[in-house]
């Protein structure tokens, strides 16, 4: 870290990686973890960090977002209901979640796999693709496209927010829903053998559920034994964040490997941002591209403009956070795709990149934001 505070937790002791073993045991769960030690793991297995180049760490590539569709407006029920065409796509830009059509990524892999490829030649390296259980992960689909295209992959592990919870999970307790994480990372996702590299994006709502709470002491206690990175979805609010880390803090959570996303649209003040990044995570702003003035889940909120989250990054440069910054564009809609006039993946490495560099963000800490910070919260202990 340059001078970015201290971390406010220290990883809980871990036996599992220490070494302490009964004597003749060495398990299946052991051997696969000591492979990942100081590695990245990618659907097509585990990756020496150097590999993964420029890395967007807030991405998906198929998934559904059915459970946050937002009834639109009587007005605008006709526009919602009528396929994606050039017409209607600035009311898709202003609109997202009230079109049943648009949150359905899953549909679009083959336009998926060439923007894959453009960010290729825009000098892109690696995706995390942020997709957990609740909006359709499919890992087999990601690691067809890590494939295709060259581009690393890795995949997340864990839960989304309450309302995709199933009853099943609900009564899971935080064992079970432990054990489900790590052999997600171990042993492989979704009834295959490709495993996730990452826990989350752990969704959360404000304020946080019962359900939630158990979640993320599950992926506290995972991430102990993993020593691997997480990243995570907070409520809509100012506070969600600072709460999130308490209970992950509280369950022996490593928060210098944890990502907080989204907060371009959650913590404003510069006075509050300051005072949460004292607490150590990576401070991930991965809503680049959307420019909305209704933001239809919480209406408080003014959406930033691109401009407004350059600025942002620069400010935290200044304070001295240049090593615990990622950022990405979080496409979770079709509407977002190169194909339906969006900005696509590649649009922060081709657009933003250009204006960092006019706003007191140097090459050296752009490289950090891109390539140095992405590879060392990635890289298992
Ligand atoms: C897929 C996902 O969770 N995207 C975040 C959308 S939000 O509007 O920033 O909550």
């Amino acid at each position: 870290m340059s001078s970015s505070g201290s971390y406010a937790v220290q990883p809980a002791t871990n036996p599992a990686r220490e070494g302490h073993f009964a004597p003749g045991i060495f398990s299946g769960h052991q051997k696969a973890m000591s492979a990942l030690s100081g590695k990245v793991q990618t659907v097509l297995g585990p990756v020496d960090p150097s590999q993964l180049g420029r890395t967007m760490t807030h991405e998906h590539l198929t998934m559904t977002f059915e459970c946050c569709y937002h009834a639109p407006t009587q007005g605008d029920k006709t526009i919602s209901e009528a396929p994606i065409e050039m017409k209607n796509l600035f009311w898709l830009k202003q609109n997202p979640y009230s079109s049943h059509e648009n949150l359905l990524l899953c549909q679009e892999t083959e336009a998926v796999r060439e923007e894959l490829l453009f960010y290729r030649r825009a000098g892109g390296g690696a995706i995390v693709e942020n997709t957990t259980a609740g909006i359709s992960r499919d890992v087999k689909i990601l690691k067809r496209l890590a494939k295709e295209t060259g581009v690393h992959i890795v995949a997340g592990a864990g839960f989304y927010v309450d309302v995709t919870h199933s009853s099943e999970t609900r009564k899971m307790t935080v064992e079970k829903l432990t054990d489900i994480i790590v052999n997600e990372v171990l042993h492989g996702a979704d009834g295959s053998d490709i495993k996730c590299g990452v826990i989350g994006e752990i969704g959360t709502s404000w304020p946080i559920t019962d359900s939630e709470k158990k979640v993320l002491k599950a992926t506290a206690h995972a991430q102990t034994q993993l020593g691997c990175p997480v990243i995570i979805h907070p409520g809509r609010n100012p506070a969600a964040p600072a709460a999130v880390v308490q209970i992950l803090q509280e369950a022996g959570g490593d928060i210098s490997k944890t990502v907080m996303s989204h907060l371009d649209r959650t913590i404003f003040d510069d006075g509050e941002l300051l005072e949460f990044a004292k607490m150590g995570s990576y401070l991930e702003y991965d809503l680049f591209g959307t420019e909305m003035l209704n933001y239809h889940y919480n209406l408080e909120v003014d959406m930033p403009s691109d401009s407004q989250r350059v600025k942002k990054l620069a400010f935290l440069v200044a304070e001295g956070y240049e090593d615990k910054i990622v950022i990405a564009h979080d496409i979770h809609t079709k509407n977002r795709l190169v194909k339906y006039g969006g900005h696509g993946y590649s649009h922060i490495l081709n657009n933003i990149v250009p204006k960092m560099l006019t706003r007191g963000i140097d090459q050296n800490q752009v490289d950090k934001i891109l390539i140095e910070n992405p590879k060392h919260w990635l890289t298992f202990n």
